[in-house]
């Protein structure tokens, strides 16, 4: 069926759960019990296969799935050719080397002849040679934390994000290798009836996401503070006024990102606005 997409989420995990999410947001629904692989849209032509994270990047360059939800780490890790549609804004960690903490650091120099554990040999590897280290890899593919204190290794190289896991393991930090977050991407060469019904998806994607990093906003402000509260609000083309009952004041309505407003709050009462209060957006095109 040419009218339809496929996209491969990861069935359970850390990006499962966002990924779904942002596909509900979209206005799209679906039915995926546990312990199902596949499940079809029942009001947008989509259809969805549930799969480890390991294998989407694969599943998607093959054109066996035409779109695909994976961490960057994965993806470059996988090295497939496939596009990247868009960086979706959530699971975002790093890529990290570690060691244990009672060890001093000079520098990367550390890990010259020593051995290094982790799950992402080609990061790592090309990581290595580009700055000229000279250091063993071994590759497991998971609980990798543990492997200087089982003398596997004197370091590793493995997903960040708080932090907690590598404390709680003895370790700690020594240098970022890469930044990855959640990624869109699409099978190269997908036809126009299947792009036409990728852009539907990426505009309703785009429009989730820039409601989420806007706020609207409401405040009631006297008349003859007017023009300066506009400049700190400008909105997307311009505010709304609408008159109090009470003479001389106005309520404002705008609409603008979260950075700003926290930027603007101090001028904003000073210039006397009151009652102001900050609504989440849930979509917005723009
Ligand atoms: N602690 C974290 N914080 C934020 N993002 C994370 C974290 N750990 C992993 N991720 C991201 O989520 C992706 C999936 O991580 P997860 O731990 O679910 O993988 P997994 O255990 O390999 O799952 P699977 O069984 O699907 O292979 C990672 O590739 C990474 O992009
Ligand atoms: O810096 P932190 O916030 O501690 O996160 C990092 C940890 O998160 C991931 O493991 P996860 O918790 O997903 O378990 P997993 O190893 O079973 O995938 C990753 O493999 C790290 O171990
Ligand atoms: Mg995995």
């Amino acid at each position: 069926m040419e009218n339809i997409i496929r996209i491969a989420v990861q069935k359970s995990g850390r990006l499962s759960e966002d990924s779904l999410r942002l596909i509900k947001e979209c206005g799209i629904k679906f039915y995926n019990g546990t312990g199902k692989l596949k499940s079809t849209s029942t009001n947008f032509p989509i259809e969805f296969l549930y799969l480890r994270d390991d294998d989407i990047p694969g599943y998607v360059a093959d054109g066996v799935a035409d779109l695909g939800i994976v961490g960057e780490n994965e993806l470059v890790e996988k090295d497939k050719s496939v596009d990247v549609l868009k960086k979706l804004g959530f699971s975002k960690c790093r890529l990290s080397l570690a060691i244990p903490k009672s060890q001093d650091y000079p520098g990367l120099s550390y890990f010259e002849g020593k051995n290094i554990a982790t799950s992402y040999t080609k990061i790592l590897g090309d990581y290595l040679k580009k700055n000229k280290v000279n250091a063993e890899i071994h590759e497991i593919s998971g609980s990798v934390e543990i492997a200087p204190s089982i003398g596997l290794a004197e370091g590793i190289c493995d997903i960040v994000s708080s932090g907690s896991t590598l404390m709680m393991n003895g370790l700690k930090e020594v240098e970022e290798i890469f930044k990855s977050e959640a990624v869109l991407i699409s099978h190269k060469g997908l036809n126009d009836e299947k792009m036409a019904i990728v852009e539907k998806l990426l505009f309703r994607i785009n429009a989730v996401q820039t409601g989420k990093s806007n706020k609207y906003v409401l405040l009631n402000a006297p008349n003859e503070s007017l023009d300066k509260i506009i400049s700190l609000i400008p909105g997307m083309r311009s505010p709304t006024i609408l008159p109090l009952a009470e003479e001389g004041w106005s309520s404002v309505h705008s609409v603008l990102s979260e950075d700003l407003f926290w930027e603007n709050i101090e001028e904003l009462r000073s210039a006397g606005a009151e009652g102001i209060l900050v609504v989440p957006i849930e979509k917005m095109v723009l």
